[in-house]
């Protein structure tokens, strides 16, 4: 065990300085992967990150356990709302996964806007799919919040209608359609706001669990093992 940063891991100040960071690294991640830089700036760069990692490893392991059950039972309330589930990828606001949603509940479907920029890009010009699908995932997410089902994702189907523009604003309208048993459907799209374009389309199954089951099966597993001698460390 180390010493705990003062003030206690679970306060505002922290929880304020995480989502800035968080949003820090996301940037990073665009302006690095969107603009040229001198090998002075990258290893530069590569030094500042090392050193922040190297001190970051020896601290004691962060469970999200407890946001997940606070998020479990939260009530998204119409027009735009936040969530606590800060880590979480893709619309965790402290997530360095985050794709810096905008989350609104319009009756019980959820739209996300997003904006895709320099690190989504997978072929030229267009975003990755796996971003689109990831998107999506997620947003799906919050759907069970409206219908009050505990669920995992069971499939994924994308049809990606058209390229996915970066740097222009995208809706992600999702929606439940219909239940069979413990099977629960899902279905959305993802479209342009400038043109009004539809760019993708989605189905998703989630197989529904029984509250106590996901519990169970999300609750707090033994710390991860220590990775400041991974391959990448
Ligand atoms: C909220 C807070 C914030 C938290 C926010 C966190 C982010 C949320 C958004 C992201 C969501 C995710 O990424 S979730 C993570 C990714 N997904 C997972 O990890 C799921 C991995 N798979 C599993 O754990 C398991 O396969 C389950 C739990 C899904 C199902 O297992 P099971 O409970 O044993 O189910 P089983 O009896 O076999 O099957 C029950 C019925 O479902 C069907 N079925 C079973 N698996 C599948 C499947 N993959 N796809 C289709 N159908 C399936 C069966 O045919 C059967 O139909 P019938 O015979 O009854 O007709």
């Amino acid at each position: 065990m180390t010493e705990t940063a003062d003030p206690p891991p679970s306060s505002d100040d922290v929880r304020e300085s995480r989502q800035r960071a968080g949003r820090a690294i996301r940037d990073l991640s665009h302006a690095f992967i969107g603009r040229h830089a001198s090998v002075e700036q990258i290893d530069r760069l590569s030094e500042v990150l090392e050193g922040i990692t190297a001190e970051l490893w020896p601290q004691d392991h962060r469970s999200r356990f407890d946001a997940f059950d606070r998020e479990r039972d939260i009530d998204y309330p119409q027009g735009r709302f936040t969530h606590d589930f800060d880590d979480r990828p893709v619309s965790g606001t402290a997530s360095p996964y985050g794709l810096d949603l905008e989350l609104h509940r319009v009756g019980d479907e959820i739209e996300a806007l997003v904006t895709l920029r320099s690190a989504h890009e997978g072929a030229p010009g267009r975003s990755h799919g796996g971003v689109v699908a990831a998107l999506f995932d997620d947003v799906f997410g919050f759907v069970l919040g409206v219908i009050k089902q505990s669920a995992f994702t069971g499939e994924l189907t994308i049809r990606y209608h058209a390229a996915t523009p970066l740097f222009s604003e995208l809706a992600c309208r999702v929606r439940f359609d219909h239940q069979d048993g413990r099977k629960i459907y899902l279905v959305g799209e993802l479209t342009e706001r400038s043109s009004g374009n539809l760019i993708a389309t989605a189905k998703a199954t989630f197989i529904a669990v029984d509250p106590e089951m996901f519990a169970r099966l999300t609750a707090e597993r033994p710390p991860p093992p220590d990775e400041s001698s991974s391959p990448t460390a």
